[in-house]
């Protein structure tokens, strides 16, 4: 309607809109195979579960699918494959309008896949993953990306030396925005400083190297205990120390 109008009376279509930026988020799709089980199995034995699905899951994919359905327009960046679960990873992205344009596509690549087995009883959730190719995305592939596009990066703690080149990327950027916005005095600028987040999930001492680039940082039982904090509230109290 307002097209219609503007083109009357303009005579041309209108400039489009500039597009809402997007929270990118760096890491891995899987795909999860979970077990629902009465009790976590014993070894070498053999029991019915309760229940199975597969579905699309790894942090940074899975922190996509919850802002998509929060209206927020998102984007996942990591490696995809042309192999069939990776195709079906990719289906189910289209379906919850998840970009991943920027992915890297590794022909004859495999898709990494992680077993979760679900105990009933105690709640407990065991993952085993496998990952044939381990291919993680590098800075070469995040250079590519117009940062402009982007008001918020999240990083899965992974692939740590590339993930911090991607972060003082990212800081560069920030910089150049200040730098710009004081010089032009122009506070109303759509180019916001981008806002940083990571999650510490495994029980690796160099993920700290992380934190100092980072705004908002996740941090996982696992990696709370290998620093020697037993619950929430002690990781919380002692966020300054971690
Ligand atoms: N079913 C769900 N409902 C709401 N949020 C979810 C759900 N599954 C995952 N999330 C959120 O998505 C993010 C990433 O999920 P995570 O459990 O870390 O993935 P993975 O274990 O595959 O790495 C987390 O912040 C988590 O809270
Ligand atoms: O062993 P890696 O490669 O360090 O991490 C693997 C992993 O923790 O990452 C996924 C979350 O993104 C999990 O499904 C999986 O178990």
């Amino acid at each position: 309607m307002i097209s219609t109008f503007y083109e009357k009376i303009v005579g041309t279509s209108p400039p489009p809109e500039p597009s809402e930026p997007k929270v990118l988020c760096v890491g891995l799709s899987c795909l999860d195979i979970v077990q629902l089980c009465k009790h976590y199995p014993q070894e070498d034995s053999d029991q019915r579960c309760i229940d199975f699905r597969y579905q699309r899951g790894g942090n940074a994919c899975n922190s996509c699918t919850v802002m998509s359905q929060l209206g927020q327009p998102c984007e996942f960046l990591g490696v995809l494959s042309n192999e069939q679960f990776s195709q079906f990873l990719q289906d189910d992205m289209r379906k919850y309008k998840i970009d991943f344009l920027h992915c890297p596509i590794m022909e004859n690549g495999g898709c990494p896949t992680s077993v979760v087995i679900l105990s009933m009883s105690t709640g407990s959730r065991t993952i085993i993953h496998h990952d044939q190719n381990q291919t993680e995305i590098t800075l070469s592939d995040f250079e590519k990306l117009n940062l402009e596009n982007y008001s918020w990066i999240h990083f899965e703690g992974r692939n740590i030396s590339e993930v911090l080149l991607m972060m003082q990327h990212i800081e560069n950027y920030n910089k150049s925005v200040t730098q710009r916005d004081s010089e032009t005095n122009e506070k109303l600028s759509r180019y916001t400083p981008i806002t940083i987040s990571v999650e510490l999930e495994k029980k690796r001492p160099e993920l700290l190297d992380l934190l100092p680039y980072a705004d908002v940082a996740f941090i996982s039982k696992d990696f709370a205990k290998s620093r020697g904090y037993l619950n929430m509230s002690e990781t919380l109290k002692n966020s300054n120390h971690i």
